[in-house]
């Protein structure tokens, strides 16, 4: 018998479904600029046919990780609100990266994708569009496994231990970035294997999550936007993730402290970072580890690959999907 699970009553379960179609929406679009160099012209791509497809919805949506500050953004700003039930549907935050991994895309190398979660209002961070330290593993570990209080070696060291495997038989993901010199000096001397990525730590974080890449812990830092996507993923399917947001400069402090962050130094847990139910939806853009890329194929048909995933009911859906021009 199939147990029916307490889902959250907020977010109505058709959504699910619904978000495959923005992610997907973004995904042809920013597709057709695959390889060509451009990175704005993709990533407005992308921008524009998720800001459609989401006010296509009937849904009253806020963006609260979006494209920027809304004097910067010209669509998808933050506190946009999108979808055609304003005052009608349950209000719901949006934390969206029309196309995480944009200059992946401008030069065709793998992970790019269009990525989206939404929540119950105020349950996502309002994280500024600042950079993150960010540690993570999927799931099966003991609580508590990883430490940003702790080096890097260390917590490499206590994956290892949980896992039941000399530290050399460990890989860790790192964005490949001269701001992460010491740290991959670090891992270099504990012996574990280092998979450099260009790119993409949304796909990063959840490849901890996928037996099949390998890669056992994430390690680094990158946009803050980028993980609170990443945490919504792994409220889903399980795992641990540790942030904490790092700021360069006063303006950067400031603009924390207008969504209303307090305690800059705060380690954030994952369900810190997305809380109650929410739903996680993406699309492949190019191939990766999680997806693979949109497919123009001969006829003018082209196909999608898509995963859509929900914290409350811990469903994770693969969504294949064809397209036909109509002609
Ligand atoms: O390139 P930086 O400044 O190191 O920033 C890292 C961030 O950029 C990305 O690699 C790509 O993000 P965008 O394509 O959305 O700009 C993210 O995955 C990552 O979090
Ligand atoms: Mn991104």
């Amino acid at each position: 018998m199939i147990q029916m699970v307490n889902a959250s009553k907020i977010l109505d379960r058709v959504l699910v479904l619904e978000m495959v179609r923005v992610t997907e929406a973004a995904a042809i679009a920013a597709s057709r600029l695959v390889g060509r160099g451009d990175e704005k012209a993709a990533d407005a791509a992308a921008v524009e046919a998720m800001r459609e497809a989401l006010n296509n919805l009937a849904i009253d949506g806020t963006v609260v990780i979006g494209e920027g500050e809304r004097d910067e953004a010209p669509m998808l700003y933050i506190g946009e609100k999108v979808g055609t039930a304003p005052g009608d549907a349950p209000a719901i935050d949006i934390a969206l990266d029309p196309l995480e991994g944009t200059t992946i895309t401008a030069k065709a190398g793998p992970n790019a994708l269009a990525v989206l979660a939404i929540a119950e209002k105020g349950c996502l961070l309002n994280a500024p569009d600042v950079y993150m330290d960010k540690l993570a593993v999927g799931p099966g570990y003991p609580p508590g496994v990883i430490d940003m209080a702790k080096s890097p070696a260390d917590n490499v060291r206590a994956v290892a231990a949980a896992k039941g495997v000399d530290p050399h038989e460990i890989i860790a993901c790192v964005l490949d970035r001269p701001r992460h010199e010491k740290l991959i000096a670090e891992l270099r001397e504990v012996g574990c294997g280092i998979m450099l990525i260009p790119d993409g730590d949304v796909a990063g974080v959840i490849a901890t999550t996928d037996p099949d890449t390998t890669i056992d812990i994430y390690l680094g830092s990158g946009g803050a936007p980028e993980g609170v996507l990443a945490a919504a993923a792994l409220r889903c399917v399980g795992g641990q993730l540790k942030g904490r947001l790092i700021f360069r400069n006063d303006d950067e402090r400031a603009r924390a402290r207008k969504w209303g962050i307090e305690d800059l130094d705060r380690v954030y847990d994952l369900d810190e970072l997305a809380s109650g139910d929410c739903i996680f939806a993406a699309t492949g853009v190019t191939d990766g580890s999680l997806l693979d890329g949109v497919k123009r194929l001969k006829g003018g048909l082209m196909t999608t690959d898509s995963v859509v995933m929900r914290a409350s009911s811990g469903t994770v859906r693969w969504v294949k999907g064809e397209h036909r021009a109509r002609s």
